[in-house]
Protein backbone atom coordinates (compact mmCIF):
# COMPACT_ATOMS: atom_id res chain seq x y z
CA UNK A 1 0.00 0.00 0.00
CA UNK A 2 1.59 3.32 -1.04
CA UNK A 3 1.81 5.99 1.68
CA UNK A 4 1.27 9.43 -0.16
CA UNK A 5 3.24 11.97 2.18
CA UNK A 6 3.11 15.91 1.98
CA UNK A 7 6.20 17.79 0.53
CA UNK A 8 7.38 20.38 2.62
CA UNK A 9 10.62 22.47 2.12
CA UNK A 10 11.94 19.66 0.23
CA UNK A 11 11.27 17.11 2.61
CA UNK A 12 8.55 14.07 2.32
CA UNK A 13 6.36 14.60 5.81
CA UNK A 14 3.59 12.90 7.53
CA UNK A 15 0.91 15.75 7.83
CA UNK A 16 -0.70 16.30 11.62
CA UNK A 17 -4.13 16.22 9.77
CA UNK A 18 -6.65 12.54 9.76
CA UNK A 19 -4.99 10.47 6.96
CA UNK A 20 -7.49 8.49 4.42
CA UNK A 21 -8.10 6.36 1.66
CA UNK A 22 -6.84 6.51 -1.80
CA UNK A 23 -8.62 3.85 -4.11
CA UNK A 24 -7.95 2.28 -7.86
CA UNK A 25 -11.54 3.31 -9.90
CA UNK A 26 -10.86 0.47 -11.47
CA UNK A 27 -11.49 -2.20 -8.51
CA UNK A 28 -12.94 -0.05 -6.01
CA UNK A 29 -10.27 -1.38 -3.85
CA UNK A 30 -8.13 1.21 -1.90
CA UNK A 31 -4.20 1.16 -2.77
CA UNK A 32 -2.83 3.86 -0.29
CA UNK A 33 -2.98 6.59 2.75
CA UNK A 34 -2.96 10.06 2.40
CA UNK A 35 -1.75 11.85 4.94
CA UNK A 36 -3.56 15.22 5.28
CA UNK A 37 -1.70 18.27 6.04
CA UNK A 38 -3.48 19.96 9.00
CA UNK A 39 -3.30 23.72 9.55
CA UNK A 40 0.41 23.76 10.72
CA UNK A 41 1.73 22.06 7.91
CA UNK A 42 0.06 24.88 5.44
CA UNK A 43 1.25 27.09 7.32
CA UNK A 44 5.31 25.52 6.91
CA UNK A 45 4.94 24.71 3.77
CA UNK A 46 3.80 28.31 3.11
CA UNK A 47 6.38 29.72 5.25
CA UNK A 48 9.18 27.38 3.52
CA UNK A 49 7.59 29.00 -0.13
CA UNK A 50 7.67 32.43 1.58
CA UNK A 51 11.79 31.81 2.74
CA UNK A 52 12.27 30.40 -0.36
CA UNK A 53 11.84 33.20 -2.30
CA UNK A 54 14.32 35.37 -0.35
CA UNK A 55 16.54 32.11 -1.02
CA UNK A 56 19.14 31.01 -4.31
CA UNK A 57 15.85 30.76 -5.96
CA UNK A 58 15.18 34.59 -5.79
CA UNK A 59 18.24 35.36 -7.01
CA UNK A 60 18.36 33.39 -9.89
CA UNK A 61 18.40 34.92 -13.28
CA UNK A 62 15.96 33.88 -16.02
CA UNK A 63 17.92 31.50 -17.91
CA UNK A 64 18.97 29.24 -14.55
CA UNK A 65 15.68 28.94 -13.71
CA UNK A 66 15.09 28.33 -18.00
CA UNK A 67 17.82 25.57 -17.41
CA UNK A 68 16.13 24.14 -14.51
CA UNK A 69 12.33 23.85 -16.02
CA UNK A 70 13.85 21.91 -18.70
CA UNK A 71 15.57 19.28 -16.13
CA UNK A 72 11.90 18.73 -14.93
CA UNK A 73 10.51 17.91 -18.40
CA UNK A 74 13.33 15.46 -18.60
CA UNK A 75 13.20 14.01 -15.45
CA UNK A 76 9.28 13.43 -15.92
CA UNK A 77 10.13 11.84 -19.17
CA UNK A 78 12.94 10.14 -17.44
CA UNK A 79 10.18 8.30 -15.30
CA UNK A 80 7.56 8.55 -17.79
CA UNK A 81 6.72 4.63 -16.53
CA UNK A 82 6.10 5.87 -13.47
CA UNK A 83 4.22 8.78 -13.93
CA UNK A 84 2.12 7.08 -16.09
CA UNK A 85 1.50 3.85 -13.37
CA UNK A 86 0.48 6.28 -10.79
CA UNK A 87 -1.54 8.22 -13.14
CA UNK A 88 -3.72 5.25 -14.15
CA UNK A 89 -3.61 3.74 -10.46
CA UNK A 90 -5.49 7.09 -9.28
CA UNK A 91 -7.71 7.98 -11.63
CA UNK A 92 -8.62 4.57 -13.64
CA UNK A 93 -7.90 5.80 -17.04
CA UNK A 94 -6.65 4.04 -19.71
CA UNK A 95 -3.25 4.20 -20.70
CA UNK A 96 -3.68 4.86 -24.09
CA UNK A 97 -5.15 8.05 -22.79
CA UNK A 98 -2.82 8.43 -20.26
CA UNK A 99 0.08 7.78 -22.39
CA UNK A 100 -0.67 10.45 -25.29
CA UNK A 101 -1.91 12.71 -23.04
CA UNK A 102 -1.54 13.35 -19.72
CA UNK A 103 1.98 12.54 -18.82
CA UNK A 104 3.30 13.87 -22.28
CA UNK A 105 1.45 17.25 -21.51
CA UNK A 106 2.59 17.35 -18.07
CA UNK A 107 6.20 17.29 -19.35
CA UNK A 108 5.39 19.56 -21.84
CA UNK A 109 4.02 22.49 -19.83
CA UNK A 110 7.83 22.81 -18.15
CA UNK A 111 8.78 23.45 -21.94
CA UNK A 112 6.34 25.49 -23.06
CA UNK A 113 7.03 27.83 -20.34
CA UNK A 114 10.43 27.55 -20.16
CA UNK A 115 10.57 29.20 -23.54
CA UNK A 116 7.58 31.31 -23.06
CA UNK A 117 9.70 33.59 -20.11
CA UNK A 118 12.32 34.06 -22.80
CA UNK A 119 10.48 35.61 -24.68
CA UNK A 120 8.06 37.62 -22.17
CA UNK A 121 8.59 41.26 -23.01
CA UNK A 122 7.26 44.69 -21.27
CA UNK A 123 6.16 48.02 -22.75
CA UNK A 124 8.75 51.42 -22.23
CA UNK A 125 7.37 54.43 -22.80
CA UNK A 126 8.87 57.74 -23.47
CA UNK A 127 7.70 61.03 -22.49
CA UNK A 128 8.34 64.80 -22.51
CA UNK A 129 8.66 67.03 -19.30
CA UNK A 130 7.43 70.33 -18.39
CA UNK A 131 11.04 71.43 -18.33
CA UNK A 132 11.91 70.49 -21.45
CA UNK A 133 13.39 67.02 -20.23
CA UNK A 134 12.22 63.84 -20.50
CA UNK A 135 11.33 60.64 -18.67
CA UNK A 136 11.59 56.92 -19.68
CA UNK A 137 9.01 54.54 -18.63
CA UNK A 138 9.36 51.22 -18.66
CA UNK A 139 8.24 48.12 -16.56
CA UNK A 140 9.38 45.10 -14.70
CA UNK A 141 7.89 41.89 -14.76
CA UNK A 142 8.21 40.64 -10.78
CA UNK A 143 6.89 37.48 -9.42
CA UNK A 144 3.74 37.56 -7.20
CA UNK A 145 5.36 35.66 -4.90
CA UNK A 146 3.97 32.20 -2.99
CA UNK A 147 1.57 31.09 -5.58
CA UNK A 148 -1.41 28.24 -4.07
CA UNK A 149 -2.74 26.24 -6.59
CA UNK A 150 -5.88 23.89 -6.19
CA UNK A 151 -6.19 21.19 -8.59
CA UNK A 152 -9.06 18.93 -9.74
CA UNK A 153 -8.43 15.11 -10.35
CA UNK A 154 -10.21 14.97 -13.86
CA UNK A 155 -6.30 15.27 -15.20
CA UNK A 156 -4.27 15.81 -12.44
CA UNK A 157 -0.48 15.84 -13.53
CA UNK A 158 -1.88 17.82 -16.73
CA UNK A 159 -3.63 20.64 -14.93
CA UNK A 160 -1.19 21.06 -11.62
CA UNK A 161 1.61 21.35 -13.79
CA UNK A 162 -0.35 23.45 -16.70
CA UNK A 163 0.07 25.80 -13.00
CA UNK A 164 3.33 25.43 -11.45
CA UNK A 165 5.28 25.74 -14.50
CA UNK A 166 4.50 29.28 -15.63
CA UNK A 167 4.08 30.07 -11.69
CA UNK A 168 8.16 28.57 -11.22
CA UNK A 169 9.39 30.53 -15.09
CA UNK A 170 8.06 33.61 -13.21
CA UNK A 171 9.87 33.25 -10.36
CA UNK A 172 7.42 32.45 -7.88
CA UNK A 173 7.12 29.64 -5.36
CA UNK A 174 4.49 27.11 -5.28
CA UNK A 175 1.94 25.20 -2.71
CA UNK A 176 -0.25 22.75 -4.42
CA UNK A 177 -3.06 21.15 -3.36
CA UNK A 178 -3.80 17.99 -5.34
CA UNK A 179 -7.38 16.56 -5.30
CA UNK A 180 -8.32 14.05 -2.53
CA UNK A 181 -8.90 11.85 -5.16
CA UNK A 182 -5.77 12.14 -7.21
CA UNK A 183 -2.48 12.76 -4.76
CA UNK A 184 0.18 10.70 -6.53
CA UNK A 185 1.65 12.53 -9.29
CA UNK A 186 2.03 15.89 -7.50
CA UNK A 187 3.59 13.45 -4.86
CA UNK A 188 6.15 11.94 -7.08
CA UNK A 189 7.11 15.25 -8.79
CA UNK A 190 8.13 16.32 -5.29
CA UNK A 191 11.18 13.22 -6.35
CA UNK A 192 11.75 14.98 -9.29
CA UNK A 193 12.30 18.72 -8.23
CA UNK A 194 14.69 17.34 -5.28
CA UNK A 195 16.41 14.99 -8.31
CA UNK A 196 17.06 18.27 -10.88
CA UNK A 197 18.08 20.76 -7.79
CA UNK A 198 14.92 22.97 -7.67
CA UNK A 199 15.96 24.75 -4.57
CA UNK A 200 14.02 23.50 -1.31
CA UNK A 201 10.71 25.45 -0.19
CA UNK A 202 10.07 26.74 -4.07
CA UNK A 203 7.76 23.28 -4.64
CA UNK A 204 5.22 22.06 -2.03
CA UNK A 205 2.44 20.36 -1.83
CA UNK A 206 0.05 19.69 0.85
CA UNK A 207 -2.95 16.97 0.77
CA UNK A 208 -5.97 16.93 2.67
CA UNK A 209 -9.68 17.80 1.63
CA UNK A 210 -11.16 21.10 0.38
CA UNK A 211 -13.73 22.82 2.64
CA UNK A 212 -12.32 23.12 6.30
CA UNK A 213 -9.52 21.45 5.54
CA UNK A 214 -6.34 21.70 3.41
CA UNK A 215 -7.58 23.65 0.66
CA UNK A 216 -9.29 26.17 2.93
CA UNK A 217 -6.31 26.58 5.06
CA UNK A 218 -4.07 27.43 2.45
CA UNK A 219 -6.57 29.22 0.19
CA UNK A 220 -7.13 31.85 2.99
CA UNK A 221 -3.82 31.71 4.00
CA UNK A 222 -2.70 35.36 4.49
CA UNK A 223 0.98 34.62 3.29
CA UNK A 224 -0.37 33.42 -0.14
CA UNK A 225 0.08 36.47 -3.22
CA UNK A 226 -2.19 34.49 -5.85
CA UNK A 227 -4.62 31.76 -6.26
CA UNK A 228 -5.14 29.51 -9.08
CA UNK A 229 -7.39 26.74 -9.34
CA UNK A 230 -9.29 24.59 -11.51
CA UNK A 231 -12.13 22.57 -10.62
CA UNK A 232 -16.37 23.34 -9.76
CA UNK A 233 -17.93 26.83 -10.23
CA UNK A 234 -18.71 26.62 -6.47
CA UNK A 235 -15.59 26.01 -5.33
CA UNK A 236 -14.07 28.55 -7.53
CA UNK A 237 -16.86 31.04 -5.39
CA UNK A 238 -15.45 29.92 -2.27
CA UNK A 239 -11.68 30.64 -3.06
CA UNK A 240 -12.83 34.01 -4.91
CA UNK A 241 -14.16 34.68 -1.49
CA UNK A 242 -11.26 33.72 0.85
CA UNK A 243 -9.01 35.70 -2.03
CA UNK A 244 -11.12 38.72 -0.96
CA UNK A 245 -9.35 38.83 2.38
CA UNK A 246 -5.63 40.51 1.49
CA UNK A 247 -6.87 41.08 -2.14
CA UNK A 248 -5.43 38.24 -3.68
CA UNK A 249 -6.10 37.47 -7.25
CA UNK A 250 -7.42 34.79 -8.63
CA UNK A 251 -7.34 32.50 -12.17
CA UNK A 252 -10.40 30.65 -11.78
CA UNK A 253 -11.29 27.92 -14.63
CA UNK A 254 -14.57 26.70 -13.44
CA UNK A 255 -17.44 24.42 -14.64
CA UNK A 256 -18.96 24.51 -18.34
CA UNK A 257 -22.31 22.76 -19.82
CA UNK A 258 -20.64 23.25 -23.16
CA UNK A 259 -22.56 22.58 -26.65
CA UNK A 260 -21.46 21.38 -29.78
CA UNK A 261 -23.18 22.88 -33.13
CA UNK A 262 -23.14 20.75 -35.87
CA UNK A 263 -24.79 22.24 -39.39
CA UNK A 264 -26.31 19.71 -42.35
CA UNK A 265 -23.06 21.35 -44.36
CA UNK A 266 -20.38 19.37 -42.07
CA UNK A 267 -18.61 16.13 -42.92
CA UNK A 268 -20.29 13.82 -40.98
CA UNK A 269 -17.52 11.41 -40.62
CA UNK A 270 -15.20 13.78 -39.33
CA UNK A 271 -17.76 15.67 -37.22
CA UNK A 272 -18.85 12.23 -35.06
CA UNK A 273 -14.58 11.36 -34.64
CA UNK A 274 -14.52 14.85 -33.29
CA UNK A 275 -17.98 14.97 -31.28
CA UNK A 276 -17.98 11.59 -30.14
CA UNK A 277 -14.05 12.48 -28.27
CA UNK A 278 -16.05 15.43 -26.55
CA UNK A 279 -18.76 13.69 -25.23
CA UNK A 280 -17.12 10.37 -24.08
CA UNK A 281 -13.04 11.23 -23.84
CA UNK A 282 -11.92 10.28 -20.36
CA UNK A 283 -15.16 8.66 -19.44
CA UNK A 284 -16.56 12.49 -20.12
CA UNK A 285 -14.73 14.10 -16.98
CA UNK A 286 -13.07 16.67 -19.09
CA UNK A 287 -14.45 20.55 -18.44
CA UNK A 288 -13.92 21.25 -22.18
CA UNK A 289 -15.99 18.23 -23.20
CA UNK A 290 -19.45 18.65 -24.71
CA UNK A 291 -22.85 17.38 -22.73
CA UNK A 292 -25.45 19.74 -25.29
CA UNK A 293 -25.56 19.06 -29.31
CA UNK A 294 -27.51 21.08 -31.33
CA UNK A 295 -27.52 19.18 -34.17
CA UNK A 296 -29.38 21.24 -38.37
CA UNK A 297 -32.46 18.79 -38.75
CA UNK A 298 -31.69 17.33 -41.90
CA UNK A 299 -28.81 15.28 -40.39
CA UNK A 300 -30.15 14.98 -36.96
CA UNK A 301 -31.32 11.14 -37.26
CA UNK A 302 -28.30 10.10 -39.04
CA UNK A 303 -25.79 12.07 -36.80
CA UNK A 304 -27.83 10.41 -33.35
CA UNK A 305 -27.44 6.65 -35.33
CA UNK A 306 -23.58 7.71 -35.57
CA UNK A 307 -23.00 9.21 -32.14
CA UNK A 308 -24.63 5.86 -30.75
CA UNK A 309 -22.30 4.33 -32.63
CA UNK A 310 -19.46 5.53 -31.22
CA UNK A 311 -20.90 5.33 -27.84
CA UNK A 312 -21.30 1.32 -28.19
CA UNK A 313 -17.91 1.41 -29.74
CA UNK A 314 -15.89 1.68 -26.38
CA UNK A 315 -14.36 -1.27 -24.52
CA UNK A 316 -14.24 -1.07 -20.66
CA UNK A 317 -11.28 -3.31 -19.04
CA UNK A 318 -7.83 -3.16 -17.48
CA UNK A 319 -6.79 0.49 -17.58
CA UNK A 320 -3.37 -1.09 -18.41
CA UNK A 321 -4.28 -2.97 -21.04
CA UNK A 322 -3.35 -1.10 -24.51
CA UNK A 323 -7.14 -2.06 -25.67
CA UNK A 324 -8.67 -0.76 -23.06
CA UNK A 325 -10.78 2.66 -24.11
CA UNK A 326 -12.82 3.65 -21.53
CA UNK A 327 -12.51 3.47 -17.65
CA UNK A 328 -14.30 4.49 -14.84
CA UNK A 329 -15.48 7.52 -13.23
CA UNK A 330 -13.25 8.55 -10.57
CA UNK A 331 -15.20 7.53 -7.45
CA UNK A 332 -18.43 5.97 -6.21
CA UNK A 333 -19.29 9.16 -5.10
CA UNK A 334 -19.32 11.04 -8.67
CA UNK A 335 -20.71 7.87 -10.33
CA UNK A 336 -23.79 8.31 -7.98
CA UNK A 337 -24.06 12.08 -9.24
CA UNK A 338 -23.72 10.97 -12.86
CA UNK A 339 -25.63 7.91 -12.54
CA UNK A 340 -28.46 10.43 -10.75
CA UNK A 341 -28.83 12.49 -13.83
CA UNK A 342 -29.64 9.12 -15.33
CA UNK A 343 -32.35 8.81 -13.40
CA UNK A 344 -33.48 12.51 -13.76
CA UNK A 345 -33.21 11.94 -17.30
CA UNK A 346 -35.21 8.85 -17.00
CA UNK A 347 -38.12 10.24 -14.78
CA UNK A 348 -38.10 13.60 -17.39
CA UNK A 349 -39.16 11.36 -20.35
CA UNK A 350 -35.71 11.38 -22.33
CA UNK A 351 -35.73 9.00 -25.69
CA UNK A 352 -32.75 6.91 -24.72
CA UNK A 353 -30.76 5.83 -27.66
CA UNK A 354 -27.43 4.47 -25.98
CA UNK A 355 -26.22 3.58 -22.71
CA UNK A 356 -28.47 4.28 -19.76
CA UNK A 357 -27.09 2.47 -17.13
CA UNK A 358 -23.58 0.14 -16.01
CA UNK A 359 -21.98 -2.02 -17.54
CA UNK A 360 -20.89 -5.66 -16.52
CA UNK A 361 -17.22 -5.38 -16.56
CA UNK A 362 -16.19 -8.93 -16.55
CA UNK A 363 -13.24 -9.54 -13.35
CA UNK A 364 -13.78 -5.88 -12.16
CA UNK A 365 -17.15 -5.58 -10.61
CA UNK A 366 -15.91 -3.25 -8.15
CA UNK A 367 -15.31 -0.45 -10.33
CA UNK A 368 -16.84 3.04 -10.62
CA UNK A 369 -18.16 2.07 -14.58
CA UNK A 370 -20.68 3.87 -15.88
CA UNK A 371 -22.39 3.33 -19.93
CA UNK A 372 -21.68 6.50 -22.55
CA UNK A 373 -25.13 7.48 -22.66
CA UNK A 374 -26.78 9.74 -25.60
CA UNK A 375 -30.63 11.07 -25.07
CA UNK A 376 -33.00 13.00 -27.22
CA UNK A 377 -36.01 14.28 -26.65
CA UNK A 378 -36.03 16.38 -23.88
CA UNK A 379 -36.79 20.27 -23.33
CA UNK A 380 -34.38 22.88 -22.33
CA UNK A 381 -34.95 23.67 -18.97
CA UNK A 382 -34.49 19.63 -17.88
CA UNK A 383 -31.66 19.01 -15.85
CA UNK A 384 -29.48 17.00 -18.02
CA UNK A 385 -29.51 19.58 -20.37
CA UNK A 386 -28.72 22.64 -17.86
CA UNK A 387 -26.59 21.25 -15.66
CA UNK A 388 -23.11 20.09 -15.58
CA UNK A 389 -22.59 16.41 -15.09
CA UNK A 390 -19.03 15.31 -15.94
CA UNK A 391 -20.01 12.37 -17.13
CA UNK A 392 -19.61 10.42 -20.43
CA UNK A 393 -23.22 11.46 -21.70
CA UNK A 394 -24.95 13.90 -24.23
CA UNK A 395 -28.29 15.13 -25.00
CA UNK A 396 -28.85 15.94 -28.62
CA UNK A 397 -31.37 18.25 -29.99
CA UNK A 398 -32.02 19.18 -33.34
CA UNK A 399 -32.19 22.92 -34.65
CA UNK A 400 -33.60 24.60 -37.90
CA UNK A 401 -31.19 28.09 -38.47
CA UNK A 402 -28.30 29.54 -37.13
CA UNK A 403 -30.15 32.16 -35.06
CA UNK A 404 -31.99 29.61 -33.31
CA UNK A 405 -28.83 26.73 -32.55
CA UNK A 406 -27.24 30.10 -31.39
CA UNK A 407 -29.97 30.95 -29.28
CA UNK A 408 -29.99 27.23 -27.81
CA UNK A 409 -26.24 27.29 -26.84
CA UNK A 410 -25.77 30.69 -25.40
CA UNK A 411 -28.95 29.76 -22.87
CA UNK A 412 -26.67 29.19 -20.28
CA UNK A 413 -24.61 30.45 -17.24
CA UNK A 414 -21.15 28.45 -18.30
CA UNK A 415 -19.34 30.06 -20.64
CA UNK A 416 -16.25 27.35 -21.31
CA UNK A 417 -15.62 26.09 -24.52
CA UNK A 418 -17.67 24.75 -27.94
CA UNK A 419 -17.07 22.92 -30.97
CA UNK A 420 -18.92 24.12 -34.00
CA UNK A 421 -19.26 21.67 -37.44
CA UNK A 422 -19.22 23.23 -40.75
CA UNK A 423 -18.20 23.73 -43.91
CA UNK A 424 -19.49 27.23 -44.86
CA UNK A 425 -16.53 29.22 -43.58
CA UNK A 426 -18.87 32.47 -43.35
CA UNK A 427 -21.05 30.43 -40.80
CA UNK A 428 -17.83 29.78 -38.82
CA UNK A 429 -16.80 33.11 -38.31
CA UNK A 430 -20.18 33.71 -37.73
CA UNK A 431 -20.90 31.55 -34.79
CA UNK A 432 -17.79 31.43 -33.57
CA UNK A 433 -17.73 35.46 -32.96
CA UNK A 434 -21.52 35.11 -31.62
CA UNK A 435 -21.06 32.25 -28.80
CA UNK A 436 -20.34 33.28 -25.75
CA UNK A 437 -17.20 31.34 -24.42
CA UNK A 438 -13.64 31.44 -23.78
CA UNK A 439 -13.11 28.74 -26.46
CA UNK A 440 -14.58 28.51 -29.43
CA UNK A 441 -13.28 24.91 -31.79
CA UNK A 442 -14.23 24.99 -35.29
CA UNK A 443 -13.95 21.42 -37.02
CA UNK A 444 -11.88 19.99 -34.24
CA UNK A 445 -12.43 20.07 -30.52
CA UNK A 446 -9.17 20.06 -27.49
CA UNK A 447 -6.89 21.07 -30.35
CA UNK A 448 -4.39 22.89 -27.81
CA UNK A 449 -2.00 25.57 -28.87
CA UNK A 450 -0.56 26.34 -25.52
CA UNK A 451 -0.13 29.72 -26.52
CA UNK A 452 -3.00 30.38 -27.01
CA UNK A 453 -5.19 32.28 -23.93
CA UNK A 454 -7.60 29.26 -22.34
CA UNK A 455 -10.20 30.00 -20.22
CA UNK A 456 -13.91 30.49 -19.45
CA UNK A 457 -16.24 33.49 -19.63
CA UNK A 458 -19.67 33.89 -17.64
CA UNK A 459 -19.80 31.39 -14.90
CA UNK A 460 -16.94 29.27 -16.10
CA UNK A 461 -14.30 31.51 -14.65
CA UNK A 462 -11.90 34.65 -14.51
CA UNK A 463 -9.06 35.46 -16.26
CA UNK A 464 -6.98 33.18 -18.80
CA UNK A 465 -3.89 31.44 -18.63
CA UNK A 466 -1.70 29.88 -21.42
CA UNK A 467 1.16 31.62 -23.21
CA UNK A 468 1.36 35.46 -22.48
CA UNK A 469 -1.57 35.30 -20.56
CA UNK A 470 -0.32 32.96 -17.68
CA UNK A 471 2.73 35.83 -17.44
CA UNK A 472 0.39 38.19 -16.86
CA UNK A 473 -1.42 36.28 -14.19
CA UNK A 474 2.11 34.99 -12.40
CA UNK A 475 3.81 38.19 -12.86
CA UNK A 476 3.46 41.51 -10.68
CA UNK A 477 4.51 44.31 -13.47
CA UNK A 478 6.39 47.44 -12.34
CA UNK A 479 6.60 50.38 -13.85
CA UNK A 480 10.11 52.63 -13.32
CA UNK A 481 9.67 56.00 -14.61
CA UNK A 482 13.10 57.71 -14.69
CA UNK A 483 13.72 61.35 -15.10
CA UNK A 484 15.70 62.04 -17.64
N1 LIG B 1 -12.02 20.64 -14.44
C1 LIG B 1 -13.22 20.82 -14.01
O1 LIG B 1 -13.93 21.70 -14.46
C2 LIG B 1 -13.71 19.93 -12.95
C3 LIG B 1 -15.03 19.97 -12.55
N2 LIG B 1 -15.44 19.13 -11.58
C4 LIG B 1 -16.85 19.19 -11.22
O2 LIG B 1 -16.91 19.39 -9.84
C5 LIG B 1 -17.70 18.37 -9.23
C6 LIG B 1 -17.16 18.08 -7.86
O3 LIG B 1 -15.85 17.51 -7.93
P1 LIG B 1 -14.78 17.90 -6.85
O4 LIG B 1 -13.55 17.13 -6.98
O5 LIG B 1 -15.44 17.91 -5.52
O6 LIG B 1 -14.45 19.38 -7.35
P2 LIG B 1 -14.03 20.61 -6.51
O7 LIG B 1 -14.09 21.80 -7.37
O8 LIG B 1 -14.81 20.67 -5.24
O9 LIG B 1 -12.53 20.24 -6.09
C7 LIG B 1 -11.41 20.63 -6.81
C8 LIG B 1 -10.29 20.98 -5.84
O10 LIG B 1 -10.70 22.04 -4.99
C9 LIG B 1 -10.48 21.68 -3.63
N3 LIG B 1 -11.49 22.37 -2.84
C10 LIG B 1 -12.78 22.04 -2.68
N4 LIG B 1 -13.40 22.94 -1.88
C11 LIG B 1 -12.48 23.87 -1.53
C12 LIG B 1 -12.49 25.04 -0.74
N5 LIG B 1 -13.60 25.47 -0.15
N6 LIG B 1 -11.35 25.74 -0.59
C13 LIG B 1 -10.21 25.34 -1.20
N7 LIG B 1 -10.13 24.23 -1.95
C14 LIG B 1 -11.25 23.50 -2.14
C15 LIG B 1 -10.61 20.17 -3.65
O11 LIG B 1 -10.02 19.61 -2.50
C16 LIG B 1 -9.89 19.84 -4.93
O12 LIG B 1 -8.49 19.88 -4.75
C17 LIG B 1 -17.63 17.21 -10.19
O13 LIG B 1 -18.72 16.41 -10.08
C18 LIG B 1 -17.58 17.91 -11.50
O14 LIG B 1 -18.88 18.23 -11.93
C19 LIG B 1 -14.58 18.29 -10.96
C20 LIG B 1 -13.26 18.22 -11.32
C21 LIG B 1 -12.74 19.02 -12.38
O1 LIG C 1 -5.07 22.63 -20.70
C1 LIG C 1 -5.64 21.73 -21.32
O2 LIG C 1 -5.27 21.37 -22.43
C2 LIG C 1 -6.76 20.99 -20.74
C3 LIG C 1 -7.57 21.50 -19.88
C4 LIG C 1 -8.65 20.75 -19.34
C5 LIG C 1 -9.29 21.17 -18.26
O3 LIG C 1 -9.02 22.36 -17.74
C6 LIG C 1 -10.27 20.38 -17.51
O4 LIG C 1 -10.75 19.37 -17.99
O5 LIG C 1 -10.55 20.76 -16.37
Amino acid sequence: MTRFLNFIDGEFVAGSGEAFANHFPTTGEVIGEVSAAGRADVDAAVGAAKAALKGPWGRMSIPERVALLRKLADGINARFDEFLAAEIRDTGKPRSIASHIDIPRGAANFNVFADQILTASTETFEMATPDGGGALNYALRLPRGVIAVVCPWNLPLLLMTWKVAPALACGNTVVVKPSEETPATATLLGEVMNAVGIPRGVYNVVHGMGPGAAGEFLTSHPDVNGITFTGETRTGEAIMRAAAGGIRPVSLELGGKNAGIVFDDADLEATLEGLGRACFANTGQVCLGTERLYVQRGIFDRFVEGLAAKARSYRFGDPFDPATTMGPVISAEHRAKVLSYYDKARAAGATLIAGGGTPDVAGYAGGYWVEPTVWTGLPEDAAVVRDEIFGPCTHVTPFDTEEEALALANDTPYGLATSIWTTNLGRAHRTAKAIEVGIAWVNCWFLRDLRTPFGGSKASGIGREGGIHSMEFYTELRNVCIKL
